[in-house]
């Protein structure tokens, strides 16, 4: 069965591949080593095949542009284009007003751990914010029974225009100008939209590889647009790789968490996001999940499954903190919030089919401080420099 392999940027250009595969019916982690970053390509979880390229080489090489239209920012600085009709200072502050509002309504916690960026950080991450929800609403929201492939392509047109400086309305404006502003690339928007198109067409999926790609389309992609917008901490040692690769790994992570805490609900929509061939080796079948009873076979399938999304939890964490300063808290607030609902799943004894798992207000009031503590670290590569003189 083929591994799902995470790449991990490490200094000097190389990067160490984790394999998170299944062997043996056990969830097992494998490093294989540092390689350098051209050789990426040799090292697959397709063995047996070795031409056919996996979804992670194929997430790999948008990472690995991300990251360098990041260092070429740094090199020239960017002009911020203006654009026609959107001058007017005021109309801008109001659109960006707007996201923010969206912001606050939908996602509070959230929307208060953005208070701690700086105002222009802040209003970006905003109005990344509302569309990825507007997206997203396209396919799971009230109207979501008539979305179409074609409404995604106009979707994806009026996306296009936006980067071109053409918005439609007042939140695609803010956008606009929070991508003229910071260097963010249209391939993870792209990318998102591609999610939608695989949600309308696909209600299964095989493997791990399958999977993989389609959490890196619908939440990987977050990770990989808001990174240019926090920053990356002017202290931090660590290669513009290996940040991207942490917040790959905490899109990831979160949807995968998101899977397993909605099984059953997703089952009554007729939708099974977890692999069939991981699902078949511990014994179960999609009618199991239908049945929704928990049993032996089922606990021990959910407890390898939470091991995985654990996993891309702990390489999401090492790249938190070499994001600026200001932008931590919030991440490190989502990252254990969400990173919670895991336990959750565990407390409800792997009842996902008819408990949902959530973190209650009060553990919640207790992560905020927490978070605040993490973000307090300095960035840990440069803590190690510190170390080594
Ligand atoms: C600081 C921070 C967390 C910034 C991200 C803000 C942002 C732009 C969020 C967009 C979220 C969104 C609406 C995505 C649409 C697709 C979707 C629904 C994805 C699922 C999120 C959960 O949403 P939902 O509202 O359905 O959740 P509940 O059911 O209400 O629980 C996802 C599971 C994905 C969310 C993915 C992220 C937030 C990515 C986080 C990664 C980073 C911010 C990068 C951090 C950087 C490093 C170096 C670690």
């Amino acid at each position: 069965m083929p591994g799902a392999l995470l790449y991990v940027g490490c200094p000097k250009g190389n990067v160490a591949a984790s394999v998170f595969g299944f062997e043996d019916g056990k969830l097992r982690k494998r490093r294989r080593g540092r390689l350098p970053a051209c050789r990426i390509s040799v090292v697959s979880s397709a063995v047996a095949n070795p031409a056919a390229r996996t979804s992670e080489e194929r997430v790999y090489e948008v990472v690995l542009k991300q990251a360098a239209l990041v260092r070429e920012q740094k090199k020239t600085k960017k002009k911020t284009v203006d654009m026609e009709g959107m001058s007017n200072w005021d109309l801008l502050n109001e659109a960006y007003g707007r996201c923010g509002d969206v912001c606050a309504e939908y996602a509070k916690t959230f929307y208060l751990g953005t208070l701690l960026m700086t105002p222009e950080r802040r209003r970006a991450v905003w109005a990344i914010y509302v569309w990825c929800r507007r997206t997203d609403e396209l396919v799971d929201g009230p109207n979501a029974s008539h979305i179409t492939p074609k409404a995604l392509d106009r979707w994806e047109q009026r996306l296009s225009d936006l980067f071109e400086g053409s918005p439609y309305d007042m939140y695609d404006a803010a956008l606009a100008h929070t991508v003229s502003k910071y260097p963010v690339d249209i391939q993870p928007f792209k990318d998102m939209i591609e999610g939608m198109r695989l949600d309308l067409r696909k209600s299964r999926y095989q493997n791990f590889d399958e999977l993989y790609l389609y959490c890196y389309y619908v939440a990987g992609t977050v990770g990989l647009m808001s990174v240019p917008v926090m920053g990356i901490a002017p202290e931090s040692k660590a290669t513009t790789e290996t940040v991207y690769n942490a917040a790959l790994a905490l899109g990831i992570a979160n949807q995968l968490t998101n899977i397993l805490r909605d099984v059953g609900e997703d089952a009554r929509r007729g939708r099974v996001y977890l692999p069939q061939d991981e699902l078949a080796l511990a014994g179960l079948s999609d009618e199991d999940i239908f049945r929704g009873q928990v049993t032996d076979k089922w606990r021990s399938f959910m407890k390898e499954q939470i091991k995985r999304a654990r996993m891309f939890f702990d390489e999401a964490e090492k790249g938190v903190a070499e994001l600026n300063a200001a932008s931590r808290w919030p991440v490190w607030a989502s990252l254990l919030l969400y990173k919670q609902i895991l336990d959750s799943i565990e407390a409800n004894d792997y009842n996902n089919f008819t408990k949902r798992a959530y973190v209650g207000k009060a553990k919640k009031l207790l992560t905020l401080p927490i978070a605040y503590g993490r973000a307090l670290m300095v960035p840990t590569s440069k803590a190690a420099d510190q170390m080594r003189s």
